[in-house]
């Protein structure tokens, strides 16, 4: 595992953005894992940028998201397709018939998770898959408890992290309490990953990456099997280790 760390929040995302860019130098039509959450913002900011200032031509790529909230319509405010094309999407030259998210809207929720991960295995794998991280360890909507093996599939959303999103929503009865996400397995297949923290909220479970052992119980632990994972974290996110050493 190779470690950032970066001074702030700022300087993560200069440094996560500039490692996508140089993947998209290197191979133009380049397939990236994106996610969702405050985390990556700066990131999507950044990369907005480059494309502004003619460093970054995103023509050729495709993208895969995550996951997705059951229930919301592709055009809800809080739905995370809404949110790729108000934070990223709209801003940059990509061909939005190569932007690939879950779709939570459907009736047959089985049938989206198995054609979902089919997207996964033909459009991708992705070359670069950029993570955020719960507080609990859960990345995507892998909660713990979720099997290193699982792929594509549906969860029940844990209240601390319904809580934890609840500040996007008008009330904590909007959240919704289901949702579509890659599995761990299905991250796995990505080529390399990059996993983005920021601030003294997520410095225990930064700790607990570095230092504990791979375990259902702690999501992001898998990622300690995978041999090509970047962890880019700024000094509160990294606190506990720097204290404890
Ligand atoms: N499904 C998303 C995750 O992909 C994200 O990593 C996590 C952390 O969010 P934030 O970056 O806002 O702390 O929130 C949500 O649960």
């Amino acid at each position: 595992m190779n470690i950032i760390v970066a001074k702030d929040y700022k300087e993560m995302s200069q440094a996560s953005s500039r490692m996508i860019e140089e993947q998209i130098t290197k191979k133009p039509d380049a397939v990236l894992g994106l996610a969702t959450g405050g985390t990556p913002l700066g990131t999507y900011k950044e990369l907005v940028r480059s494309y502004k200032e003619g460093r970054a031509d995103y023509r050729f790529l495709s993208t895969i998201n995550l996951d997705e909230y059951v229930g919301l319509d592709p055009e809800h405010h809080q739905s995370y397709c809404y949110f790729m094309n108000q934070n990223f999407f709209q801003f940059i030259n990509i061909d939005k018939k190569n932007t690939y998210i879950p779709y939570g809207k459907t009736e047959g929720l089985e049938q989206e998770c198995r054609r979902y991960e089919e997207v996964i295995d033909t459009v991708g794998p992705p070359d670069l898959q950029l993570l955020g991280i719960g507080e609990n360890g859960h990345i995507g909507f892998n909660e713990p408890g979720t099997s290193f093996d699982s792929e594509t599939h549906i969860v029940h959303l844990t209240d601390s992290t319904r809580e934890a999103n609840a500040r996007f929503f008008e009330s904590m009865e909007d959240v919704p309490t289901k949702a579509i996400t890659m599995g761990i397995r299905s991250i796995m297949k990505s080529q390399k990953i990059i996993l983005l923290a920021s601030g003294e909220r997520k410095a225990d479970a930064i700790y607990q990456l570095i230092h504990g052992e791979p375990d259902e119980q702690f999501p992001a632990s898998s990622l300690k099997n995978h041999d090509d994972l970047t962890l880019i974290v700024d000094e509160d996110a990294y606190k506990k280790v720097q204290r404890k050493g």
